[in-house]
């Protein structure tokens, strides 16, 4: 069994802030290195079909940002890859680890269409299934950065890096449209951040913590406990260019956010762990991007650095479930 004195979660998590030494919050550096490319901010909008198409995709690259896009409409990667890099952007796109996904692989390689980034996204990442499939890219495609998950243990974080996964992608469970822990009993919802520590302290290359982001300061904290990146999907829902439908409800303007493993997205009632909810528009995608970057600052300002690095080795305390005291950012 785990030491159930070291779980906790975002919540349980306070920041303890060392000396300031910036005069101003805009001199802090958010960016972040993966794969030998540079990015804004340490964070990427989930790879399901609610939160990035190609348009959020191509403004995200066209801006500096990190993206993955879906593999829910496979039949479009091919154009996808040959678009972004006839824009001269970076390709980086999904595979899932069925027969078909095998020959995919192949045709890019013998098209010579390389994207920059692949991941293997499946539930359950810790798997021969996965481990296959990173050793085909790496046969097949050997200059694209294989991002793979998703993990939950070290075990499987060492497992997927030795098959030559470049990055692996930490949260079984932890996400807002999830329901993978009530319907399998398993997973890392509720003890996510001191799952991305346990990962981390096995891991040699960079971890992706996926899932469970609230705030902008668990992405912060995310940082303190191991991860170099953080993928986020309801935080990026409902936006003005989110797709997906708009509905309005009693004069309120929503839209719909969906579990890649739910019935909505996989057409039919079957292994189904996710599920469907409304979230409240939010307005433009840019506007929140700035946001998480200015309080993105203000952590590495709070870390007593200019760097992102600061966040790394601060202090923190454990505050189990109570930092909130019902205050609420909005
Ligand atoms: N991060 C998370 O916590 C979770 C994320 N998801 C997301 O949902 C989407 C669908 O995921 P997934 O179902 O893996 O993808 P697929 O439906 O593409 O399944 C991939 C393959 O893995 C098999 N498979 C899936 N789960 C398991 C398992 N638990 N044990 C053994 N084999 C398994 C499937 O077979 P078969 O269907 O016959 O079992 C299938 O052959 C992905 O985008 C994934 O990221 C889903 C759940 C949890
Ligand atoms: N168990 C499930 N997890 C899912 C499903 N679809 C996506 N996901 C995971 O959630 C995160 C986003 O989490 P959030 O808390 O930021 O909203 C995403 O990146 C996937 O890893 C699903 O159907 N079931």
């Amino acid at each position: 069994m785990y030491n159930m004195e070291n779980v906790f979660d975002y919540e349980d998590i306070q920041l303890i802030p060392a000396k300031c030494m910036v005069s101003s919050r805009s001199q802090c550096d958010t960016t972040v290195t993966l794969g030998g490319n540079t990015f804004k901010l340490p964070v990427v909008p989930a790879n399901m079909q609610t939160i990035i198409d190609e348009k959020i995709a191509t403004f995200l690259a066209e801006h500096g940002y990190f993206y993955i896009m879906h593999r829910f409409e496979p039949e479009k990667r091919i154009d996808f890859i040959k678009d972004m890099h006839a824009r001269d952007l970076i390709a980086s796109i999904s595979v899932g680890v069925k027969g078909e996904e095998y020959d995919f692989v192949k045709q890019l390689a013998e098209a010579q269409l390389i994207p920059e980034y692949i991941t293997i996204d499946i539930a359950h990442g810790h798997s021969d299934a996965v481990i296959k499939m990173i050793r085909h890219i790496k046969q097949y495609l050997p200059a694209s950065f294989v991002i793979a998950g998703n993990v939950g243990t070290p075990e499987a974080v060492r497992e997927l890096e030795n098959a030559g996964a470049d990055a692996t992608k930490v949260g079984i469970g932890p996400g807002k449209v999830c329901i993978t822990k009530i319907k399998t009993g398993f997973g890392t919802g509720g003890w996510q951040l001191a799952a991305l520590r346990w990962c981390a302290k096995a891991a040699t290359k960079p971890i992706i913590a996926d899932g469970g982001i609230r705030t902008h300061g668990d992405i912060a904290k995310s940082i303190r406990f191991g991860a170099s990146m953080v993928m986020i999907g309801s935080l990026f829902a409902g936006h003005e260019e989110s797709p997906g439908v708009t509905i309005e409800k009693d004069g309120k303007l929503l839209k719909e956010y969906f579990g890649s493993a739910s019935e909505f997205q996989k057409g039919e009632k079957k292994n189904v762990e996710g599920k469907k909810m409304l979230v409240e528009h939010k307005g433009s995608l840019a506007d929140t991007l700035n946001e998480m970057q200015q309080d993105l600052q203000s952590s590495i300002s709070y870390a007593g650095g200019n760097k992102l690095d600061a966040i790394r080795t601060v202090d923190y305390v454990v505050v189990k479930n109570s930092i909130f005291n019902g205050d609420k950012v909005y």
